[in-house]
């Protein structure tokens, strides 16, 4: 028998499992990485988070990305196909620098989840080829972070979702079921990263009722203009923002887009939101001009706005806990924002449910892969119920 078979036998009748969840989004501000205990699997997961760092990443790696992400033409190949093989072994060694920083031997980890980096995201819905379905595209190869660290590692989680029906995402609704239900109170975990996604989970744990759906941009679009006209990576503390007014002309040409009128669950990302989409409203509605702090104001209020709009159309607000995480979660604008426009909610950090709000997506990850060793398919509506990722062996 294949040794590695073997060890994975044992790993999914360990008592207790050491997983490593990863997740570098579409912000790429850098690779964040927790390391997760877990015992038992899907709604008798017990966890505990026990380190987590962002990695951050180097400009010149993330301009490297950025000449294939999110590019619908004229992308090198060969770059893609470097760029694959480079991500993954340069996963591993950041992987290996943390675990040398917390003292933990790479023997002891179980198993490392990896989201790998996405660089297209083309749900049908968006391509619109009737030919072709949803697909997605994530890379930083599993089988070079496998053999540099050591550690058995499931990757390329999304590739299953969508094979087996859905969009390759929101992958959150796995983990949010099984982490953030809680009976009695009608919940919705929000994630602002740079797209803004949510998962609502109903008081009376009815798993038809539950809904995970993208929502539009989270900091994509606020990240995009810090970049361009600030020459800063991002509006830290909104004090951009804060400085600038909100353009309402350009906001409710913003708001337009024929994503926010798409059945749910619906996906999407920086292919569609970018900074093309707002130079194209502004121009529709004369708004080049504005002082690029309006601009700024007006791009967070955009995100407040759509993420506001989406829980009234589709919740009752009256008693909803609102538990946001992701870097957006730090932006006290579209905080305040949402306190704002949804009066009768509770908002809170995901903290507060002892769950880390920055590392949120690399828990669910370190989740996901906790079940493909030793879970079962989740039922929850009518979302595939698959157990998603594919294992590389060390040797
Ligand atoms: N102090 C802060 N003030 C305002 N915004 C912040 C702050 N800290 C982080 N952010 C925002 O959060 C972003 C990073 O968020 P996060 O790491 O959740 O995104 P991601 O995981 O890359 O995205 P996604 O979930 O869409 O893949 C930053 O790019 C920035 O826009
Ligand atoms: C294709 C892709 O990478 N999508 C990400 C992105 O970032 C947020 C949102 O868009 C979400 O749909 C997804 O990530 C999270 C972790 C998810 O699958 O739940």
């Amino acid at each position: 028998m294949n040794k590695n078979l073997q060890k994975l036998f044992k790993i999914a009748q360990k008592p207790e499992r050491l997983a490593i969840g990863l997740m570098s989004g579409t912000s790429l501000d850098g690779l964040d990485i927790a390391l997760c205990s877990f015992s038992g699997n899907g709604m008798k997961t017990a966890f505990k988070l026990l380190n987590f760092v962002t990695m951050p990443y180097e400009e010149s790696f993330k301009d490297e990305v950025k000449e294939v992400f999110a590019k619908k033409d004229s992308v090198s190949l060969e770059k893609v196909c470097l760029l694959n093989a480079f991500i993954g072994s340069f996963h591993a060694e950041l992987i290996l620098e943390a675990l040398k920083n917390w003292g933990v031997t790479p023997s002891d980890v179980d198993l490392i989840a990896s989201h790998g980096q996405t660089i297209y995201h083309a749900p049908q819905h968006q391509h619109k080829k009737s030919a072709y379905g949803n697909a997605t595209l994530q890379i930083g190869d599993g089988d070079h972070i496998a053999i540099k660290t050591g550690i058995i590692t499931i990757s390329d989680f999304r590739q299953k979702h969508i094979a087996a029906g859905g969009e390759g995402a929101p992958l959150a609704l796995y983990g949010d079921v099984v982490l953030g239900s809680k009976a009695g109170e009608n919940r919705i975990l929000l994630n602002i990263g740079g797209i803004a996604n949510l998962t609502y989970l109903p008081r009376d744990g009815d798993l038809t009722k539950v809904m995970c759906t993208d929502i539009g941009p989270g900091n994509t679009l606020i990240d995009a203009a810090c970049r361009e006209y600030f020459n800063k990576p991002f509006d830290e503390d909104a004090t951009i923002a804060y400085s600038g007014e909100v353009n309402e002309v350009l906001l409710e040409a913003l708001l337009h887009h024929p994503f926010f009128n798409e059945t749910l669950p619906k996906t999407t990302g920086p292919e569609l939101f970018n900074l093309a989409y707002v130079a194209d409203a502004q121009q529709a509605t004369r708004t080049l001009n504005i002082q690029k702090a309006d601009l700024v104001a007006t791009l967070s209020a955009f995100t407040g706005r759509s993420i506001a709009g989406f829980i009234r159309q589709h919740f009752d607000n009256n008693q909803l806990h609102i538990y946001a995480s992701g870097g957006g979660a730090r932006s006290p604008f579209i905080i305040n924002y949402l306190k704002k426009a949804l009066p009768g909610t509770f908002i809170s950090n995901s903290d507060v449910l002892g769950i880390n709000a920055d590392a949120k997506e690399a828990i669910l990850f370190a989740l996901l892969g906790n079940e493909a060793v030793c879970g079962e398919p989740l039922h929850i509506g009518n979302n595939p119920a698959v157990l998603m990722g594919k294992f590389s062996f060390p040797n």
